[in-house]
């Protein structure tokens, strides 16, 4: 019997190709709702990206489910708990975005720390003369603060090494085969003049950047979020950028996306945000809808699917 594959958001052409020669493919992005289809169909995997919920009521009406596929990282809309408490395999690609997002993260902060972003406004209007207004400062010999090192984490301490920063970290669960400093978050936030999120969002780390945390931040201090804006209390923030110790703030996440008409976070002058984009890279999006769409495909087959911590490109022909 033909499987079939409920996609909650659009995948990569090749992947959906890839799909589509494989196994029935429903799309909860086109005409019919996603109530009427899962009424009327019998569903045995789920493909969402950042968005499509992947909640209890979704499983809970689809009885026959057996794989929920992340194509990205972050499980933050997936009821991975729920899921997997019924016997369902939930599938995410840890590592495919490792190097973009790592990339994005150090381009904000190159831009800000720089001041590159007002110094190009300034040039563009015909102004050179007000360069020494724009100078910036350099990330050569700063102090970079890690909040989460995991894959992207780790992957950002190595470029901003090259960069001649000292790195720091701070981990829920520091890791002991590092040679980076692990310090506690409090000391961290007040010895970093960059900091930058690499945390998943769950129930530890919802806000876990608070009023009160916020205003240990070394005076001057960058910080960077390419994670999850619910890290961050978004306030807090903005009082921060305003009266207090923040020099700026760049990220590819907020809390609400897209933020609402009269968000002033994303129009202030201090910050730097992109649209959620960070994934978006040819490469990286390809490789990951492929790397995704081919575990499902192996899930459904009845074999295992290729071990979470092992994110090969070779091995998928990219
Ligand atoms: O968690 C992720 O993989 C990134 O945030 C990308 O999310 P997206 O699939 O919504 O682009």
């Amino acid at each position: 019997m033909l499987k079939t594959v409920l996609l909650l958001e659009t995948v990569a052409e090749d992947a959906d190709a890839l799909l589509h020669d494989n196994v029935r493919v429903l799309t909860a992005y086109g005409e019919r709702p996603l109530a009427d289809i899962v009424q009327q169909e019998t569903i045995h995997a789920v493909i969402t990206r950042g968005k499509g919920q992947v909640n209890q009521a979704l499983l809970d009406a689809c009885p026959a489910l057996e794989v929920v596929a992340r194509c990205g990282v972050g499980l933050d809309n997936v009821d991975v708990q729920a899921a997997t408490a019924r016997g369902i395999r939930v599938i995410n690609a840890p590592g495919a975005n490792a190097a973009t997002i790592a990339e994005h993260a150090m381009s904000l902060m190159l831009m800000l720390v720089r001041n590159m972003y007002n110094s190009v406004s300034q040039v563009r209007a015909g102004n050179w003369n007000g360069r020494n207004q724009y100078s910036g400062d350099e990330l050569t010999g700063k102090t970079l603060g890690i909040l989460g090192l995991g894959n992207i984490g780790r992957r950002v301490a190595r470029l901003a090494e090259a960069f001649g920063m000292q790195v720091v970290y701070w981990d829920l669960n520091p890791n002991p085969s590092v040679s980076y400093q692990a310090l506690p978050l409090e000391e961290l936030l007040a010895k970093a003049d960059v900091i930058s999120l690499h945390l998943p969002l769950t129930p530890e780390t919802d806000q876990l950047l608070n009023a009160d945390r916020l205003a240990l931040l070394k005076p001057g201090a960058f910080l960077i979020n390419t994670a999850r804006g619910g890290l961050i209390d978004e306030q807090a923030l903005l009082n921060a950028l305003n009266q207090g110790n923040l020099a700026g703030f760049g990220a590819d996440v907020l809390s609400e996306e897209p933020p609402a008409a009269d968000d002033l976070l994303s129009r202030h002058p201090k910050t730097m945000i992109t649209a959620h984009v960070g994934s978006l890279t040819a490469t990286t999006y390809r490789t990951m809808c492929m790397y995704t769409v081919q575990n499902v495909l192996t899930f459904l087959a009845g074999e295992a699917p290729a071990p979470e911590s092992v994110f090969n490109r070779v091995a998928l022909g990219l």
